[in-house]
């Protein structure tokens, strides 16, 4: 569940920001988990159904033992009867044989339920994450929500598919043996039912502690599933910093802290299963005093006797069963509530309800009014203040600035991965917020400082820019891009396989993979974030000529780090410190911008003149 701010404003706490999951279990949090987990059950009902069917046929059988017994014991042995207990005994395998049969069906049924259910909230969690916005995965941390995703699903897998079966057919066979033993003597049962309170009051107790303490052990596995994630992903640096000895301490840390908290459940666990099963027991030893009393006294038959006696074991098994499994069923709740927390927040960029459409072909006109920003991380602090700008579409502009000044910000909004706090952001005369995102994104290509490939070929990785691009559109770009000499290069060419995040392609090669895509999408906005660092001279200008290429006749917007990009411009911005400190041409700028002068100075040191 997502903390509404009012509520810890009003008790003076720090506030939560808009996309913080929850880290504390809550009632409204467990009712919620509950409806989830009912909703994604529903979706097999005619299975649902079925196992519950095979689970009261596979119980009612067990229950129907007993009667079983009994008149094997007063029709076939006490009246010494071989025929009636032939007979009898005919019937009690029947009664095995369907037991057998329902069980079966009911372990089948109920263990695909399981893993269904597990696979729908994976699917339902994972297509729900990827629509947050970056905010999102800023504030959690995704190894929080990769956690949840995997540990918390598997937890229910094992739950829903086993002790969630077990708890109920024994809570089934719990209630059939007290009716049954109630219709068998109801003064016994009586004495049962007393004692009950005794058994249920522990396992209520102990119960809610270890469904408090297996929420609090998730959390601390997910903390050691996020701190390996994050160690293993920046192998390098550890291992570059020698930094492996303080990770593997820190790691310790981390597991220890878990397994406390394991403990912890652990031994209120074990105290609800001792407590019940010692309670149930004695309950039996009590009645097993009481009924031989009576059929001594001659108030009940022997078969009455040993019918009650296999209920009352039957009741007492079943009910340790479940207060075994109850922890377990807690566990779930909790597991089943951190995935709602996941699956109940509300994305804070979304297409408004009635979202107008960006007219096509997009012009690519961008206009900021006043701009003002702050990361939701961050909030305090301004990042862009007062921004205003107009760029025409066809128009090429560069944006320089100190590191910290606030570009790649600028671009994020222009992506609407965030919302401005204050002034507006518009494409084509229309406010981002009145868009679908999906719509504005559409019409930009983005290549990023840092590319990202994903696990697969050149080809997939290119075709990424736009997935129903045909194979002649693909090569096509890869040209454009200046990618075909090192491609054809490789041993299978395009279907060559780069490895996970394509680390087998250098940084410059990368980035030729990732202009490739751009010009494969053909958007109506460019926004490149030139790489300083990644290019030799070479291959520096191949990829100069490919962006010549890509920014041709479209809007573009570059963070620039060259020369060539600068003096090639229609128009400079000049950022510091979130706001817009000057613009114009090179020449115009050198002459009226102190700070350009320097920067161009630093950056550029061939460009004075
Ligand atoms: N996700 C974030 N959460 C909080 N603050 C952030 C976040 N990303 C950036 N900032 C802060 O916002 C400011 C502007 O960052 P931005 O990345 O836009 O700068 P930049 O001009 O692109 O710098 P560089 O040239 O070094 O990439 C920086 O001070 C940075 O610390």
């Amino acid at each position: 569940m997502l903390t509404a701010m009012s509520t810890r404003e009003d008790k003076g706490e720090r506030p939560v920001p808009a996309g913080l999951i929850t880290q504390a279990p809550s009632e409204q949090g467990r009712m919620w988990a509950l409806r989830v987990l009912w909703r994604f059950l529903a979706r097999h009902r005619v299975r649902f159904w079925l196992a519950v069917m095979a689970l009261l046929v596979a119980a009612g059988s067990v229950l129907a033992l007993g009667q079983t017994l009994r008149l094997v014991v007063d029709r076939g042995f006490l009246d010494d009867d071989p025929a009636q207990l032939n007979l009898l005994l005919l019937v009690t395998m029947g009664v095995i044989l369907l037991l057998a049969v329902a069980s079966a069906l009911r372990f089948y049924l109920v263990s695909w339920i399981g893993e269904r259910v597990a696979a729908d909230l994976r699917q339902a969690v994972f297509d729900h994450v990827t629509r947050q916005p970056p905010s999102f995965f800023e504030l959690n941390g995704v190894g929080e929500i990769q956690s949840r995703l995997t540990t918390d699903t598997s937890v229910l897998q094992t739950i829903l598919g086993a002790s969630f079966s077990i708890a109920v057919r024994n809570g089934l066979l719990l209630i059939g043996a007290l009716v049954l033993l109630f219709i068998t003597s109801p003064r016994l049962t009586g004495l049962v039912l007393a004692t009950l309170p005794l058994v249920l009051g522990p396992v209520v107790f102990f119960g809610r502690r270890v469904r408090r303490l297996s929420r609090a052990s998730q959390d601390r596995v997910a903390d050691v599933g996020s701190f390996a994630g994050e160690t293993l992903h920046g192998i390098r640096t550890v291992q570059a910093f020698c930094h492996e000895a303080v990770d593997r301490q820190r790691f310790r840390r981390h597991v220890d802290h878990a397994f406390d908290t394991a403990v912890l459940r652990v031994r209120q666990r074990a105290w609800l299963v001792g407590m019940a099963l010692i309670l149930a027991f004695s309950a039996v030893g009590l009645i097993l005093w009481q009924g031989g009393h009576d059929v001594l006294a001659g108030r009940m038959t022997a078969g009455e006797l040993a019918a009650f006696v296999f209920y009352a074991v039957l009741a007492a098994g079943a009910t340790g069963a479940v207060s075994e499994v109850s922890g377990e069923l807690f566990r779930a709740a909790g597991a089943t509530e951190r995935l709602t927390e996941l699956l109940n927040s509300r994305p804070q960029i979304r297409a408004p309800a009635r979202a107008q459409k960006l007219p096509r072909p997009v012009r690519g006109a961008i206009r900021l009014e006043e701009v003002g920003f702050a990361y939701p991380g961050r909030p305090e602090r301004p990042v862009l203040s007062g921004v205003d700008l107009h760029i025409e579409p066809g128009e090429r502009v560069a944006l320089v600035g100190p590191s910290g000044a606030g570009k790649s910000t600028l671009f994020a909004l222009l992506l609407r991965f965030y919302d401005p706090d204050r002034g507006r952001v518009c494409l084509d005369d229309i406010d981002l917020r009145e868009l679908d995102p999906a719509d504005v994104r559409s019409a930009i290509g983005l290549v990023a400082q840092e590319t990202t490939l994903f696990t697969g070929t050149a080809w997939e990785n290119i075709r990424y820019g736009r997935e129903d691009a045909d194979d002649e559109a693909i090569v096509k770009a890869a040209e454009a891009a200046h990618c075909m000499s090192f491609l054809s290069a490789l041993p299978q060419g395009l279907e060559t396989p780069l490895g996970p995040g394509g680390v087998q392609l250098s940084g410059g090669q990368r980035q030729r993979i990732a202009i490739a895509r751009a010009i494969l999408r053909d958007p109506a906005l460019l926004l490149l974030d030139e790489a300083t660092s990644n290019l030799d001279a070479e291959s520096e200008s191949r990829i100069q000529v490919a962006l010549e290429q890509l920014m041709r006749d479209r809007t573009s917007l570059v963070i620039a780090h060259r020369l060539a990009t600068v003096t090639a411009a229609d128009r400079i911005l000049v950022m510091q410190d979130g706001r817009l400190q000057a613009q114009g041409t090179h020449t115009e700028l050198l002459r009226s911008s102190p700070l350009y002068a320097h920067l161009a100075a630093l950056q550029f040191p061939d460009s004075r003149g």
